[in-house]
């Protein structure tokens, strides 16, 4: 554990100031008890002798005040030690997370960064506060008592030696047995937060369905998972926490009794009766505090597993010398295999699309036609062959470089709760009003300004809910246009457009293809696109079945001949079933 927090924390000099801070006043706490002992020797002999007593009671004096102004000075360094912590640590996290692949963000690791950047890494740093303080007094303190116990009487020093060992198998299995049940409250914990925010994104379809108030199924099944480990994990601990809890009760007993039979034979004397009965209450109560601390050692220990699961993800790989320009948009595909862990998602595939040019990429449905774009952006590296994007493997290419000519329009837009202005602004922050007003003519987005309310200053709403799919789209390809991005990389909506979505949206796309420079590939599903497009490359399970033309692969009647016609089919259906104007 400490080498794992030595991990995190490479320069623990807060934390070891600190730690030796605790570190004496818990021995100072110890050797002030132990001045109990000259103290009533001295006062509670038949004729007292507060001359004997006054040296011991001004140096209990001093030990007092210094412990005070020591323990005014831990606290509160203890607690910003703790923030400054929690504050490192979610830098790192967050700096780490910035380095990641784009497609390690899936829902399930989107869950496991929010809990870990907010939940663990405070209970990491809590190290420094809740839980490293009490922990060094629990242990330290009762091994001072121990040996100032020893000057006053051995036999009750020896018997609060043996109560130790016992002591702490107790506290090892009730360790052991709450760090499992803690393990798994959280994994419950984090498959709710996933759940909470595939349920947050699903609303639209669950009150469609009438399931808007009772959540989805899954959800349901996290709630009562999670509820059914927490009554389990309480059950378990239970038992190992009530040993513990015994151990240190009959300890208490044991030196009682031992104390009061030494007291009667004639053994102890009365001053040092009460001397050990105050150092046995000192002793017994810091160990009685440490199964409390347990639970919070464990939290914490699952917590830098937790932390370190995010930091030690491996980064996107960086070429120690990348090329930082991109030379032009060619893309080549050759012979690229990439599996997400089971078959692979694309298969010895191999292609190139030429700047100018606007390449449609069709299959059925998981057929790697995504994959392919994503490989292209990296979210994810190559198993096998490569991606070149000018010319260049991605992997050798500066990503930011990549990535600042790349622009992705997804299937579904998201868009910031902010103006719609804004939202187009973040392709290119400082674009004038004239290169605003072009792209949006481009993507014919200018229309869509026009109706809204308070035009370019409308607020789109959580996730872009004011506007339609299609005018979410339209946004996202004006980015496309704003950013110059000379690789653009477009699914097209897979659910029915309105004609004039539709409509705008082609013309977009044939709007991006004008550029000379540019290189489109559109995940085609319109009829339109597709017989538009200058090349089109067809994917069935993860392999090139086709390639050629549009012309051409109609020509052939293989898969893209039959996609088309299905499209077709499909279009001709929607246009018949359209109620009448
Ligand atoms: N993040 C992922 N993790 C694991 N497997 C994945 C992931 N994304 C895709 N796959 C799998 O890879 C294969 C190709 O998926 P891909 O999304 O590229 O297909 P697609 O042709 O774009 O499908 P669709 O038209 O339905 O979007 C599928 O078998 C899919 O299940």
């Amino acid at each position: 554990m400490i080498r794992h927090l030595y991990r995190l924390y490479p320069h623990p000099g807060v934390l070891v100031r600190m730690g030796l801070l605790h570190l004496v006043l818990a021995i100072l706490q110890g050797v002030l008890l132990g001045m109990l002992v000259p103290i009533l020797r001295a006062l509670l002999r038949p004729e007292p002798d507060l001359a004997a007593a006054t040296p011991w009671l001004v140096a209990g004096a001093v030990g007092a005040a210094v412990y005070g102004v020591l323990k005014m000075i831990a606290t509160p360094v203890g607690f910003a030690a703790s923030m400054s912590l929690a504050a490192q640590l979610r830098h790192r996290l967050m700096r780490h997370a910035a380095t990641l692949p784009l497609g390690w963000f899936t829902g399930g690791n989107k869950a496991k960064l929010s809990r870990t950047v907010t939940t663990s890494a405070g209970n990491v740093a809590q190290l420094a506060s809740t839980f490293g303080p009490p922990a060094i007094t629990g242990t330290v303190v009762p091994a001072t008592v121990v040996v100032v116990t020893f000057f006053v009487d051995w036999r009750l020093a020896l018997l609060f030696l043996a109560i130790l060992p016992v002591a702490f198998l107790a506290l090892r299995r009730a360790g052991r047995i709450t760090a499992e049940a803690d393990r798994e409250l959280d994994e419950a914990a984090t498959e709710i937060a996933g759940r909470a925010i595939e349920m947050g994104q699903a609303q639209p379809v669950l009150r469609a369905a009438g399931h808007g108030t009772t959540g989805t199924a899954r959800m349901r099944h996290a709630l009562d998972e999670h509820r059914t480990r927490y009554r389990k994990g309480l059950r378990r601990s239970l038992v190992p926490d009530l040993t513990y809890t015994a151990v240190v009760m009959v300890g208490f007993v044991a030196v009682m009794v031992l104390g009061a039979q030494f007291l009667l034979s004639g053994t102890l004397q009365v001053a040092d009766a009460v001397a050990l009965l105050v150092l046995a209450v000192r002793f017994l109560e810091p160990l009685g505090t440490l199964t409390e601390l347990l639970g919070t050692l464990h939290a914490m220990d699952n917590s830098v597993t937790r932390v370190e699961n995010i930091l030690y993800t491996p980064a996107l790989k960086h070429h120690p010398k990348p090329v930082r320009e991109l030379k032009d948009a060619t893309i080549e595909f050759s012979d690229v295999t990439y599996s997400y862990g089971g078959t692979p998602a694309l298969s010895g595939v191999s292609f190139r699309c030429r700047p100018g040019t606007t390449t449609a990429l069709v299959g059925p449905s998981g057929s790697g036609k995504t994959t392919v774009t994503r490989l292209i952006a990296r979210f994810f590296d190559v198993d096998s062959g490569s991606v070149r994007v000018g010319g260049v493997d991605v992997r050798e290419l500066d990503h930011q470089v990549l990535l600042s000519d790349v622009a992705i329009v997804f299937q579904d837009v998201y868009l910031f709760d902010t103006t719609i202005e804004e939202n187009l602004r973040i392709a290119q922050p400082d674009a004038t009003h004239e290169e605003l007003m072009a792209a949006a003519r481009a993507a014919r987005l200018n229309e869509v300004v026009a109706r809204l309310p308070q035009g370019w200053q409308t607020k789109v709403g959580e996730g872009g809910a004011q506007l339609s799919g299609g005018e979410r789209q339209r946004v996202s390809i004006a980015r496309a246009f704003l950013k110059k991005a000379r690789v653009v990389l477009l699914d097209e909506a897979g659910s029915a457009l309105d004609p004039e979505n539709e409509g705008a949206i082609s013309e977009a796309i044939a709007n991006l293809s004008q550029d000379p420079n540019r290189t489109v590939i559109v995940i085609a599903h319109r009829p339109a696109t597709l017989a538009t497009a200058d090349h089109v490359i067809a994917l069935d399970g993860g392999r090139v079945s086709e390639a050629g033309t549009p012309s051409e692969l109609r020509a052939t009647g293989g898969t893209f001949a039959r996609l088309y016609n299905q499209y077709e089919h499909a279009r001709s259906w929607h246009i018949g079933a359209a109620p009448a104007p």
